[in-house]
């Protein structure tokens, strides 16, 4: 008994009921107290009836006709009450339940590490979040209207069946353990059935983030058809499982019936025969007899359903639970301390480094980035570079070797000391869905507004900024969609800015900008980062020729490193790249010379 209860106690249902109801107790003490009323009402309504017909009948009870009318009208009072109540209260510990899961999960999500977020699809996680929230409302909901109401209702009414008529009562319960067999026959199929439907709503919200997200895509390349045949396999799939459980649930409610059908007449017979030998049944008994078995039958179909919801919602309820369980893939040293501030030395030492266990993508680099100095990595695509980023900013972890700043491991340094050194701009530039001020604010949040227009000026952003609509206050939409590359692109540069970190690291941060913008960029970070480590990643060689240092990365491994003019004169990695990018520059100029003649 003890074991069964810690068994359930630790399962995803014990955690829901025991959490709701330690965070809800009073909203459900509320709630069960009302149920219990509206239990024994309707108990009471059915014993009542015996007076009420025997009131009518036989004339020594009449006189008391007024009272029992009076003790009708309470009785069915108390029941409005109370179901109301029971309503209202249930409704709120629910709508709470929803609202905590889903911020607890989306806590736990902010939480997680980057590669979490590689490894789980974001229609995966949106399914889970909501529905799975919802489950677990309906599934308290449940057990709570099932395990209380309607089940105390029907002992209630069992009660005042057995109370009148024992023997009529026992013909009922003969045919009740056929129905209670029946449905659990049922219940092997929902769940199966629940998940294969996860999964189909998955792919539909899929299908529409892609949708969303790759338009362009879609359009040119004519995909509008492959993508409709996507959608409608999800939606019919959803479609049949949806009526596939319908079905099954469906079944619980006419097996109750025909069999609540076939007591009635059984009692009727019985009754009629005069079974047992004693005194027939007044009509009085005989009719609060009847009331309580037409009363019972619509809880004891729920109740004959409730096994079959609850395994259906066990399903949206376990995915949550296990999105909530699972491990944090990158963690905050327990004992982490803040980075002590230092000139900004960034040191790797034997890092290597694979993405999911697989190949190395990172093999025992030893690297120092000089502090307030600029060093570029450079390299062909695929080498590593935006990896060691990664490294750098902690989004994963080295699987040995490490990385200091100013001398100080960072895998023992809290996270916000090692994210506030650390401005960030990305080959991809992200936009909050909100105006240029707030996206640029985000950086810093107390800066002012002097400080952002200086920062956008710097990132020459200003110019275009103030001939938007409403200059700085203009919405971007989602992830910028109303502005043009370079100039998201000048945005994400201003809030790198603004945020005054001693570490800045550029991901190709200006590739979308063209020839002047690009050049006049890089003179205003040159003055701006004089007192700042800048690493910088880009493919376009002339935008470095100036960095204090050049690092060649290929397949991983660091293969040159070297002032511009040092690599230069060496027949290296370098210089084999710059020709290649320098002939090809050529020959465009040639070409283009050739079609002006
Ligand atoms: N999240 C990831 N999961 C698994 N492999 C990854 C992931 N990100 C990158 N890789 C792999 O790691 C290797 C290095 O990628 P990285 O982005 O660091 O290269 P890069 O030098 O910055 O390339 P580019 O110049 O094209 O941006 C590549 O082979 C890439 O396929």
């Amino acid at each position: 008994m003890i074991a069964a209860w810690r068994k359930w106690r630790s399962g995803y249902m014990g955690r829901l009921v025991v959490e709701s109801f330690k965070a809800q107790g009073k909203y459900y003490a509320v709630a069960i107290l009302a149920m219990v009323a509206v239990a024994a009402a309707t108990a009471g309504a059915a014993f009542m009836m015996e007076y009420t017909v025997d009131a009518m009948t036989s004339p020594e009870s009449r006189r008391w006709a007024r009272v029992i009318a009076l003790g009708i009208i309470g009785l069915f009072l108390v029941k409005a009450i109370a179901s109301y109540t029971q309503s209202v209260f249930l409704a709120r510990a629910g709508n709470r339940i929803v609202a905590t899961q889903q911020a607890k999960v989306y806590r736990k999500l902010l939480r997680q590490g980057v590669s979490y977020f590689s490894g789980n699809e974001s229609s995966n996680i949106l399914m889970r979040t909501t529905n799975g929230a919802q489950a677990a409302r309906g599934l308290i909901d449940v057990l709570a209207t099932g395990f209380v109401r309607d089940t105390l209702t029907l002992v209630g009414l069992i009660a005042v069946m057995f109370y009148q008529q024992p023997l009529l009562s026992g013909v009922v319960f003969i045919v009740g353990p056929i129905a209670i067999y029946g449905v659990r026959y049922l219940l092997k199929g929902v769940r199966n059935i629940m998940q294969a439907e996860f999964k189909s709503m998955i792919e539909i919200i899929r299908v529409l983030q892609e949708t969303s997200a790759g338009i362009s895509v879609i359009k040119v390349f004519s995909l509008e058809d492959r993508m409709m045949a996507r959608m409608d396999d999800a939606v019919k799939k959803v479609e049949k499982r949806a009526n596939d459980i319908v079905r099954l649930q469906s079944i619980a409610g006419p097996i109750m019936e025909l069999l609540a059908g076939a007591a009635i007449a059984g009692v009727l017979v019985v009754s009629t025969l005069g079974i047992g030998g004693s005194e027939p049944p007044t009509a009085g008994q005989l009719m609060s007899f009847i009331t309580a078995l037409l009363m019972a039958y619509e809880p004891a179909k729920r109740v004959s359903r409730m096994r079959v919801q609850i395994e259906a919602l066990m399903v949206g309820v376990g995915l949550l639970f296990s999105l909530l369980d699972q491990d944090i893939t990158l963690k905050e040293s327990p004992n982490a301390r803040d980075l002590v501030k230092g000139d900004g030395d960034i040191n790797m030492n034997d890092v290597t480094f694979s993405y999911n266990g697989g190949v190395p993508v990172i093999d025992n680099i030893n690297l120092a980035f000089e502090a307030k100095k600029t060093t570029a990595l450079v390299g062909q695509s695929g080498g590593g570079k935006s990896t060691i980023f990664g490294l750098i900013m902690r989004f994963y972890d080295p699987d040995t070797g490490t990385i200091e700043i100013d001398g100080q491991n960072i895998q023992h340094a809290s996270f916000a000391s090692l994210r506030s050194r650390i401005s960030f701009v990305g080959q991809e530039t992200f936009l909050f869905a909100t105006s240029v001020i707030e996206n640029i604010r985000f950086a810093a949040p107390d800066a002012t507004k002097e400080e952002i227009v200086a920062a956008a000026k710097a990132a020459h952003a200003h110019e275009f900024i103030s001939d938007l609509p409403e200059g700085y206050d203009t919405q971007v939409g989602e992830n910028g969609a109303f502005l043009s590359g370079g100039q998201k692109q000048r945005i994400a540069i201003a809030r790198a800015l603004l945020r005054k970190a001693d570490i800045l690291l550029l991901d190709e941060a200006t590739s979308a900008l063209d020839s002047e913008s690009e050049n006049l960029v890089k003179d205003a970070l040159d003055t701006l980062t004089r007192d700042v480590t800048v690493i910088v990643i880009a493919h376009r060689l002339s935008t470095v020729l100036g960095a204090d240092k050049i690092v060649v990365v290929k397949d991983g491994a660091v293969v040159e490193q070297g002032v511009a003019t040092e690599l230069l004169e060496k027949d290296g990695a370098f210089r084999a790249l710059y020709d290649q990018q320098f002939s090809r520059t050529n020959k465009q100029k040639s070409a283009s010379e050739d079609a002006a003649e």
